[in-house]
C-alpha cells in the first residue's frame, strides 16, 4: 500500500527527497503543485524531472478518498461522505460563516470514547485515519470549491468530526503542520480548533507543542457524577485530572479555551448546572468561552433537545456570573446534520443491502 503524499509535512518530504537522491528544492516544487495548483496526478508536475515523478509514483498516491455522497443544504453547508481505500466511510462538512469557510474533519473511523449522546460513539473505532487522509478531506473540499469557480478558499478548520483527535495524536500533529504551513494551504493556526473529550495527558503535550492552535474541551457537565453518566471517559480523567490539565494549558499558552456544553433536556440543562459550571470556571473566566450546543437528535437515542427557555436560562445564568458564552447556531438542518449521522445511515443501508443479497442467494 502506497502512502498518501498529503500525509508528509514539508520537512518530512524534504528529508525523503534527499534520502532518495533528489535535490531539496524538489519538495517546494511538489508542494506548489499539490497545494497551490492542486493537481491530482504526479505527471502534471511540469517542472519536475521524469525520474522524480517516477519515484513519487512508485512510493506515493495523491488521492485516496472517493466521494460517495454529497449533500448540499439551503444554507450553503455541504456534507461529504468519503470512502477510504479499505472501504470504510467517513464524513466531512463544509460550513459557511460570515468570517469564512470552515471545514469539520474526521480523525478516526468510529470512536472508542463512546459518549452517550454521540452518533459516532455508537460505532466503535475501526481504525485511526492517517495524517494524509485527514489532509485530503480539506483538499477534496477545496477542489469542490475550485469547481464552483468562485475563487473561494477554506479559511478555517475544526477538528470536530468523528473520532477523538487526541487518541490519534501523532497523525493529528502532522495534519496540523501540513495545513498550517505557509508553503502549503497556509491556514492560520488561530483559524484552527481541535476539540477533545478530555484526554488529560495529551492536553499537557498539546500545550507543550508551541503551536497557536485553538483548543476546545467537551466538558458537557459541571460535576463528576453527571459527566461520568454521559461521558464514560470521565472515569479515566475526572474533573480533578482535567482541571489541572486546563490550568497548565492556559498558563503555558495564554490562549483562550472553548468549553463545549451540549444541552440535553432534563439531563444537564438545569439552572443549578449552569451555576455549578460558572463556579467551576470562575478562576479562569478571563480565558474561557462556553459554547452551548443544543443536542442534535441521533436515531435510536433517548435524549431530547433542551427547550428554548432552558437554553436561554442556562445562557443567562452563565453571563450573569461573568462567563462569556454563546449558543451554537445550527448548520445544514435540512440534511443529515448531526455528526456521524450520514455515516451511520450509510452503514445501516449497506448492512440491509448485504442481508437482502444473502437472503436472495
Ligand atoms: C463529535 S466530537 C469530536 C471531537 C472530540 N471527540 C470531542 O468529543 O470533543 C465534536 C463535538 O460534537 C459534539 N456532539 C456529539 N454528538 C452530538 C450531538 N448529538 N449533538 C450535538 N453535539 C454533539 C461533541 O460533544 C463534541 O463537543
Ligand atoms: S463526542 Fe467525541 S469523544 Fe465522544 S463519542 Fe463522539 S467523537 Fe467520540
Amino acid at each position: 500500500m502506497k502512502r498518501s503524499i498529503y500525509g508528509l509535512t514539508f520537512e518530512q518530504l524534504t528529508d525523503w527527497m534527499t534520502e532518495h537522491g533528489e535535490k531539496k528544492f524538489r519538495s517546494k516544487q511538489v508542494w506548489d503543485w499539490l497545494y497551490q495548483k492542486r493537481i491530482t496526478d504526479f505527471s502534471q508536475m511540469k517542472n519536475v524531472n521524469q525520474s522524480c515523478i517516477d519515484l513519487l509514483n512508485e512510493h506515493f498516491t495523491i488521492e485516496t478518498l472517493s466521494e460517495e455522497i454529497k449533500q448540499e443544504s439551503k444554507d450553503g453547508t455541504v456534507k461529504f461522505l468519503f470512502k477510504l481505500h479499505d472501504g470504510n466511510v467517513i464524513e466531512t462538512v463544509l460550513m459557511r460563516f460570515n468570517y469564512g469557510l470552515s471545514v469539520c474533519v474526521t480523525t478516526q473511523v468510529g470512536c472508542n470514547i463512546g459518549c452517550s449522546f454521540c452518533a459516532s460513539g455508537v460505532l466503535r473505532k475501526n481504525r485511526d485515519l492517517s495524517s494524509g487522509e485527514i489532509v485530503e478531506q480539506i483538499m477534496q473540499v477545496q477542489q469542490h470549491l475550485d469547481q464552483q469557480g468562485n475563487d473561494e478558499r477554506v479559511s478555517h478548520i475544526v477538528v470536530m468530526g468523528i473520532g477523538e483527535p487526541f487518541d490519534n495524536y501523532e497523525n493529528l500533529i502532522d495534519f496540523l503542520k501540513v495545513v498550517n504551513d505557509q508553503k502549503g494551504l497556509s491556514i492560520g493556526a488561530r483559524h484552527i480548533t481541535v476539540s477533545t473529550s478530555g484526554i488529560a495527558p495529551k492536553m499537557y503535550e498539546f500545550a507543550d507543542e508551541g503551536i497557536q492552535i485553538n483548543l476546545a474541551l467537551s466538558i458537557h457537565a459541571p460535576n463528576n457524577k453527571l459527566r461520568t453518566q454521559i461521558m464514560k471517559i470521565n472515569r479515566a480523567y475526572p474533573l480533578e485530572k482535567l482541571m489541572p490539565a486546563i490550568d497548565y494549558y492556559l498558563e503555558k499558552t495564554n490562549r483562550r479555551i472553548t468549553f463545549e456544553y451540549i444541552l440535553i433536556k432534563d439531563v444537564n440543562d438545569h439552572k443549578k448546572e449552569a451555576e455549578e459550571l460558572a463556579d467551576l470556571l470562575k478562576d479562569k473566566r478571563h480565558l474561557s468561552y462556553v459554547n452551548l450546543i443544543p443536542y442534535n437528535p441521533v436515531a435510536d437515542n433517548p435524549y431530547e433537545r433542551s427547550e428554548k427557555e432552558a437554553i436561554l436560562t442556562f445562557y443567562q445564568t452563565l453571563m450573569d456570573r461573568g462567563i462569556k458564552c454563546g449558543v451554537r447556531t445550527e448548520h445544514g438542518t435540512d440534511i443529515d446534520a448531526a455528526c456521524g449521522q450520514l455515516r451511520s445511515k450509510q452503514i445501516e443501508k449497506e448492512k440491509a443491502r448485504k442481508k437482502k443479497n444473502l437472503q436472495e442467494n
